[in-house]
């Protein structure tokens, strides 16, 4: 049954917000936790269905995971290399990453294992991750073009490559990574865009040897020696900047709002919405910047105040490629018009999410144009009349940018269902509330 919301004009938004957990990194700690030796304590974990599928998977990979009643995580890891092979097929929900990370999971020892995925992770691509895995002698049987249900069948041998990424995916990056874990000698990825680091990060973490060099043009070639001992670690997880980002706009948008956002991840490659806003005059600080756990975080301070339009280039996309939904309202309310530049990446996500913002501003008035892959927003300057009811198609980022525009909406704005806000941010409609939005159980805009 589909639980539809509606977002009513909010009431100034203020206080202490604490945003769960970064998605990225809460899968990688499972996922290495579990192919380390020994074991892994993860503080901060995000409890939302995407992470949850996979601390699952891995322990249909014979790991062991458990929550503490102090809501620490912890995992006793195989080893490289040590997993068993699943005996159901592994349900990765609507997650894009723990699917095509388990897939290089899966790739390195001689096992079979089965994935599948809710109806958003059914239409997405796999054979992103399927071309270099099967260069390193991995096997694959799919749908047709490469969509899950899908089986991958490691091989007795993998061989280590070096792969050039076609499309900047930290993803893929990662699936061809941890399956080099299996593989004897050096793997090498290559990066003609930078994107989020936090494999190479939490690879060095847990031990293994990884080299990552600066290239002419802002790439990076990322080289692992495969093999490794990894040894399970502490982790840290900050909270999700992606999160953050659906309180933050709020607070700029909402007249006379004040919040601070505590422990955000500030990871330059993580960080380019938060970059644009302020291109944009958007009033946040980052208060009492640290490191924790190898991540850079900060205290986020977010005040109200009008936002002018900009053009992004393309070339930001990585750092900030799960915020355009948001950016996109933030750029309705903005004076003036916003260019997104080389958004072709969004097609592919849990919707297509260009179309999906084109379309669903459309409906609330806002003047909007797609070009290519670029989008356009042409900037009202003040409030939606909003009263439509905006189909989400399991997509989080949809629901909770949507509900974002309801609180600065005439009318309110509804989003058909919210189901899909608990893969990355259970918890959202609640926090908002408390903060001063007016969220509640809604068939329809009012
Ligand atoms: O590696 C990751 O954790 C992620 C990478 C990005 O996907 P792509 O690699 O497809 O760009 C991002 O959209 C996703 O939410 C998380
Ligand atoms: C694209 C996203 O995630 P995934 O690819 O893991 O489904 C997202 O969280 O916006």
């Amino acid at each position: 049954m589909p639980t539809p919301l509606l977002s009513r004009r909010a009431r100034p938004l203020t206080g202490t917000l604490r945003v769960p957990g970064d998605k990225s990194i809460s899968h990688r700690s499972l996922i290495f936790g579990g192919l380390a030796v020994g074991e892994t304590t993860i503080a901060g974990l995000l409890e939302g269905e995407d992470v949850l599928a996979t601390a699952a998977a891995m322990q249909a990979f014979g790991c062991a995971v458990e929550r503490g009643a102090d809501g620490v995580w912890r995992v006793h890891g195989r080893g490289v290399s040590g997993l068993d092979e699943p005996a159901d097929v592994i349900d990765c929900g609507n997650a894009g990453t723990g699917a095509r990370l388990l897939m290089g999971v899966a790739a390195q020892q001689p096992i079979t294992t089965f994935f599948t995925g809710d109806g958003s992770l059914r239409r997405r691509p796999m054979g992103r991750v399927m071309t270099p895995l099967s260069q390193m002698g991995v096997q694959f049987v799919t749908r047709a073009g490469g969509r899950l249900p899908g089986a991958v069948i490691g091989p007795e041998v993998l061989v280590p490559i070096e792969y050039t990424l076609p499309m900047a995916s930290a993803q893929v990056k990662s699936a061809v990574l941890l399956a080099g874990l299996g593989a004897a000698g050096e793997t090498t990825v290559i990066e003609p865009k930078p994107t989020r680091d936090h494999t190479e990060t939490m690879l060095r973490h847990f031990g293994a040897e990884v080299r990552v060099e600066a290239l002419d043009g802002g790439g990076r070639r990322v080289t692992l020696v495969g093999q490794p001992e990894l040894t399970g670690r502490p982790v840290v997880v900050p909270a999700d900047p992606s999160s953050a980002a659906f309180p933050a706009v709020a607070a700029l948008l909402v007249e006379g709002s004040e919040v601070t956002l505590p422990g955000v991840g500030t990871n330059p490659l993580r960080f380019g919405l938060f970059e644009t806003l302020k291109e944009m005059g958007a009033d946040i600080t980052l208060a009492n910047p640290r490191t924790e756990a190898g991540e850079p975080v900060a205290d986020l301070i977010v005040r109200a105040g009008r936002l002018q339009g900009i053009e992004v280039p393309a070339d930001r996309a990585p750092s900030m490629i799960d915020e355009y939904p948001i950016l996109a309202v933030a750029a309705a309310m903005a004076e003036g018009t916003t260019v997104m530049r080389g958004l072709e990446e969004l097609r592919v996500k849990e919707s297509d999410r260009l179309g999906a913002m084109a379309r669903g501003l459309a409906d609330c008035g806002v003047r909007v144009e797609v070009a290519g892959d670029d989008l356009i927003v042409h900037g009202g300057g003040n409030g939606v009349a909003g009263g439509v009811t905006i189909p989400v198609d399991l997509d989080h980022r949809i629901a909770m940018a949507f509900l974002v525009l309801g609180m600065v909406s005439e009318e309110g704005l509804a989003i058909d269902d919210a189901a899909a806000i608990a893969t990355s941010f259970p918890g959202f409609a609640d926090l908002m509330n408390g903060a001063g939005a007016a969220i509640a159980p809604g068939p329809e805009a009012a």
